[in-house]
């Protein structure tokens, strides 16, 4: 059936479908543009706030369906934005490629790099980084970066001396300690000095290892040697006792069969000088009685020759014995004397430290208790000190334990010399000592502390050639009623703290 509607009618329907198309053609492309512009603006998210709120403005004006005149200035300013974003990106772009570059050189300077790695990273910075163009680019770079340096602080770590190893320091410290106090002699503690020597020079966990199982075969065997000794000592003072014990059992045997010879030897004399009496008494003739005298009297001489003869015997018997338990009892006193003098000997060298040659930690202690003791009974002035050496770490760090080390020595010896002859002062510690002054109020120590200190810091430390100043820094405290050990130490140890606190070099007192 053929069209009988108004042509007008018909135009208008046209343009009303082609309207329709019209719009959700425009529809479709700022549905398009608004999600290329929410893309966008995302992707630059964070660059810059500014730019953050145009694009979020732009976004939801799409949204909205504004229509171009409006949105031409919104455009307009995000071009600026992005304008500058380009320049400020550019900038970062030359720094980071700078920044690159001087990193992977640095990098090229550390020793024991795997070859292949510092193929790849001279790859890296004579190409591939020119050939970046974004930021976006370094990405890559920067992560393979990342990995040769990685490799280089293993490689680096591996070869550190072994007290700077992150994990070895707290091993080497332990072992040096413990090979401090061993109290060995002659061959023994030449070997101890020589292991603290390679513990200082080790860099590996396993030279460290070597060195504490060393250590320890070290005091198994001394306390075999010292177990031996004692062992050897009680077998010798026993055979000495057996001995002794044999020696007077067979004395007094021997005098007991003598006795019983001289009893008979008595007897016989007796009985022939009787006899003789009597027969003297019964004879009659002159020649008669001679003959019975020479008879009687030959037998009685060849009696006492045996007597006499049985007397030798019997002291030579006991000369001999009693010569034989003096040797003994002699040696035995020898090894005595030397069991208590290498007692003495241990005793004496337990309570001094190995490395100052001042009474150790322990010493003090015995001698802080004597010190309360009397003052809680005779309450007479005691000052106690505590004394440490400052930022002795870095001494250590800067120029080795061993510098370290003589560092301690010598300020020992300068603490040993500034004191008075009834003080007493003892390593307590690491860098840290302590000074007994029984006698001296806190008022009179100040001025002899404050010498003191100076006498340290003049010293002139000299270490690769550089002039060193070492200063100490002292707190003290003077004993007082109520005290306890722990009471005391700690006032001495809070002013040091707060010498500490307030810069070091510095006596501080506490009340
Ligand atoms: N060479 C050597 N160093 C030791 C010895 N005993 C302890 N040390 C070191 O002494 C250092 C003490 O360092 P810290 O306790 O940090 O004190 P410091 O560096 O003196 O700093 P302040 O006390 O705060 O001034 C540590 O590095 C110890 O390893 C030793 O017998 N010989």
């Amino acid at each position: 059936m053929p069209d009988k509607s108004n042509p007008m009618d018909k135009k208008l329907k046209q343009a009303i479908e082609q309207r329709i198309v019209i719009e959700s053609a425009r529809k479709t492309q700022v549905d398009t543009l608004s999600n290329f512009a929410a893309k966008l603006s995302l992707s630059c998210k964070g660059l810059d706030i500014e730019l953050d709120n145009r694009l979020a403005k732009f976004r939801s004006a799409l949204n909205k369906g504004v229509s171009f005149e409006h949105l031409s200035p919104l455009i307009n300013d995000i071009l600026v934005l992005l304008k500058n974003q380009e320049a400020i990106q550019l900038a970062h772009q030359r720094d980071l490629r700078t920044s690159v570059k001087n990193a992977g050189k640095q990098l090229q300077k550390t020793n024991g790099l795997p070859d292949n790695t510092r193929r790849t990273l001279r790859n890296l910075l004579d190409n591939e980084l020119d050939a970046v163009q974004s930021t976006h680019g370094f990405i890559p770079l920067l992560n393979q970066l990342i990995t040769i340096y990685n490799q280089a602080l293993h490689t680096k770590f591996n070869a550190l001396p072994a007290e700077q190893h992150t994990d070895t320091p707290a091993i080497a410290k332990k072992l040096l300690e413990l090979a401090h106090q061993l109290v060995l002699e002659d061959e023994a503690a030449e070997q101890i000095q020589s292991i603290r020597t390679t513990i200082l020079q080790s860099n590996t966990v396993d030279d460290l290892l070597a060195a504490a199982i060393e250590i320890i075969s070290i005091i198994v065997k001394n306390i075999n040697n010292e177990r031996q000794s004692a062992q050897s000592f009680l077998v010798s003072l026993n055979k000495t006792l057996e001995e002794l014990h044999h020696s007077i059992f067979s004395t007094s045997k021997h005098s007991e069969s003598m006795g019983i010879e001289f009893d008979v030897l008595n007897k016989r004399i007796k009985t022939k000088i009787n006899n003789l009496n009597e027969q003297t008494k019964s004879t009659t003739s002159i020649s008669s009685l001679r003959k019975l005298v020479d008879h009687e009297l030959k037998s009685l001489g060849e009696d006492f020759i045996a007597k006499e003869e049985l007397e030798r015997k019997d002291r030579k018997v006991l000369i001999t014995s009693f010569d034989k338990i003096n040797n003994r009892i002699g040696s035995l006193e020898n090894k005595l004397t030397k069991y208590k003098k290498r007692l003495n000997d241990q005793r004496f060298k337990s309570l001094l430290d190995s490395l100052t040659k001042l009474p150790n930690r322990a010493a003090f202690d015995e001698r802080y208790n004597h010190e309360m003791h009397l003052f809680n009974v005779q309450a007479s002035d005691v000052t106690l000190v505590v004394i440490d050496v400052d930022y002795f770490k870095s001494i250590n760090d800067r120029f080795g334990h061993t510098a370290g080390d003589i560092t301690l020595q010598v300020i020992a010896k300068a603490l040993q010399k500034s004191i008075e002859k009834t003080d007493f002062i003892a390593r307590y510690g690491g860098e840290e000592f302590v000074l007994l002054m029984p006698g001296t109020s806190l008022e009179h120590a100040i001025p002899q502390l404050e010498k003191l200190k100076k006498n340290i810091k003049k010293i002139p430390f000299k270490f690769k050639d550089k002039q060193i100043e070492i200063t100490v820094s002292l707190g003290a405290t003077q004993f007082k009623q109520g005290d306890t050990l722990l009471k005391a130490f700690d006032r001495a140890d809070d002013a040091l703290y707060e010498a500490k606190n307030a810069g070091r070099d510095r006596l501080c007192i506490r009340k």
